[in-house]
C-alpha cells in the first residue's frame, strides 16, 4: 500500500517528523509543513538526503492561518495531484495561551480534516485517510493541562463522529485517532510555565515515564498499522466504525484489575465491541509488551492474551482498566 501521497501538519520535528519517516519508508510521497520555517528547511534537507529528492517537500505553513493552510493543501494538490494520507499532527500546550492552544490543536484539525474530506471525496481515485492526532489527554482528565486536555477530547470526538457519517464510508474514506502517552520531544520541555501545576505534572510524567524520542518500534510503528489501514485487509476487523488507536505507555496495573490474578489471559467485557488500547513499548526494562489481542467471536468480549508478563508493571494506567473504565468508546482491535 506504499505509493501514495501524504501531508503531515507540524513535521519539523517530533512526532510529525517520525510520521513522515514512517510514511517515507513505506515509499510514500510526503509533502510536510510546520510554522517553523528554520527547522521545517533542515529536516527536510535531512530527509531528502535518505528518502530523496522527489519524495519529500517542506513548505511553510501556521495552520491556524486558515487561508495559509488552505494554500498549502492546495500546492500539495498542485505539485503531486492528489492527496491519500492527511496526518493533523501540529500541536501546542501553553495553558496561558489557551485560545491559541484550541486553535492550533483543535480549530485547525477540523479544517484540516475537512479540506482533506473534500478533497478525497471528489478525487477520481477516490478515499482516502485522515490521522488526527490527540493524546491520552483525549480520553482522559488532566487537571495540569485542562485547556489542552479539552482540545484533545474535541479531537477525538470530531474524528468519531465523522466516522460515523455514512458520507465517509461511501467516498471510502477512514478517519482515525493516535493517542500517544508522554513522549520525550519539545512539547513536553519547559512545561513549568505553561501548565497548571507543575509539580504534579512532573509528577504524571515520572509515573507515566516518557516514550523515547525517536521510536524505532512504538511510536512510529502505531502510525504504520493505522496507515495500513488503508489496505482493508490488513486489520482484523472492519474499521468502518469510528476507531481509537490508543498508543503509548499505558499499561500498568494490569495485574490489580486482571481478575484472573496471574492468569496472563484475561476476559474483558466492553459495551460496545471493538475496543484496544495497545501499547508495545518495550524499551525500558519497566514496560509491558502487550503482543496479542484477539477477538473471539463472541459480541461484547475481547480476550486479551499478555504473551509477556513482567513483574515491574508499574508504569500507569492498565489497558484493561481503562478498558472497563471507558467501556463507552468504542476502539478497534487489532493483533500485532
Ligand atoms: N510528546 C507528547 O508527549 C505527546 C503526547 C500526546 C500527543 N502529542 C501530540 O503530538 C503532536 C506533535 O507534538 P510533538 O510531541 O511532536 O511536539 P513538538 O513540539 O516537537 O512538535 C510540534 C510541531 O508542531 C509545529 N507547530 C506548532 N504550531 C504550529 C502551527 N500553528 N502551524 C504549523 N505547525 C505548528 C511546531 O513548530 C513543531 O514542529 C501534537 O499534536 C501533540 O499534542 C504529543
Ligand atoms: C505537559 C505535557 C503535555 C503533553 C501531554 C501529552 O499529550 C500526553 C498526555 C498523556 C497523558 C496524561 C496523563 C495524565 C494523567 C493524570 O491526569 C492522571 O492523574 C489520571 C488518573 C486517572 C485515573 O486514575 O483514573
Amino acid at each position: 500500500m506504499s505509493g501514495k501521497v501524504a501531508v503531515v501538519t507540524g513535521a519539523a520535528r517530533g512526532l510529525g517528523r517520525a510520521f513522515t519517516e514512517a510514511l517515507l519508508k513505506r515509499g510514500d510521497k510526503v509533502c510536510f509543513c510546520d510554522v517553523d520555517v528554520q527547522q521545517g528547511k533542515q529536516t527536510e534537507n535531512e530527509l531528502k538526503k535518505n528518502f530523496g529528492d522527489d519524495n519529500v517537500q517542506f513548505l511553510p505553513c501556521d495552520v491556524q492561518k486558515d487561508e495559509e493552510f488552505k494554500d498549502f493543501f492546495n500546492r500539495v494538490i498542485q505539485k503531486y495531484n492528489t492527496v491519500d494520507i492527511m496526518v493533523n499532527n501540529a500541536g501546542i500546550m501553553n495553558e496561558n495561551q489557551w485560545r491559541t492552544t484550541i486553535d492550533i490543536n483543535l480549530t485547525a484539525v477540523i479544517h484540516g480534516s475537512l479540506l482533506a474530506m473534500n478533497h478525497m471525496k471528489n478525487k477520481s481515485t477516490g478515499g482516502g485517510l485522515i490521522v488526527n492526532v490527540s493524546s491520552l489527554a483525549g480520553v482522559m482528565p488532566v487537571s495540569f493541562c485542562p485547556a489542552y486536555t479539552a482540545s484533545k477530547h474535541g479531537v477525538i470526538a470530531f474524528s468519531r463522529s465523522w466516522a460515523l457519517q455514512p458520507e465517509l464510508k461511501r467516498n471510502r474514506i477512514r478517519i482515525t485517532c493516535l493517542c500517544p502517552s508522554f513522549a520525550d520531544t519539545d512539547i513536553i520541555k519547559g512545561t513549568d510555565d505553561r501548565v497548571h501545576g507543575p509539580e504534579l505534572a512532573r509528577m504524571v510524567m515520572k509515573q507515566y515515564g516518557l516514550m523515547v524520542f525517536p521510536y524505532p518500534n512504538d511510536q512510529t510503528l502505531y502510525f504504520e498499522i493505522v496507515v495500513s489501514t488503508l489496505n482493508p485487509y490488513y486489520v482484523a476487523f472492519d474499521s468502518e466504525n469510528s476507531h481509537l488507536y490508543w498508543t503509548g505507555r499505558t499499561l500498568g496495573k494490569i495485574n490489580r484489575c486482571n481478575p484472573n490474578g496471574s492468569d496472563p489471559t484475561t476476559i474483558v467485557d466492553v459495551s460496545i465491541p471493538v475496543a484496544l488500547t495497545l501499547d508495545t513499548h518495550n524499551s525500558t526494562q519497566n514496560s509491558i509488551a502487550l503482543h496479542k489481542v484477539t477477538f473471539d467471536g463472541k459480541a461484547n468480549q475481547v480476550v486479551v492474551n499478555l504473551t509477556a508478563w513482567p513483574i515491574d508493571i508499574e508504569i500507569g494506567m492498565s489497558v484493561i482498566y481503562m478498558l472497563i473504565k471507558l467501556k463507552y468508546y468504542r476502539y478497534h482491535i487489532m493483533s500485532v
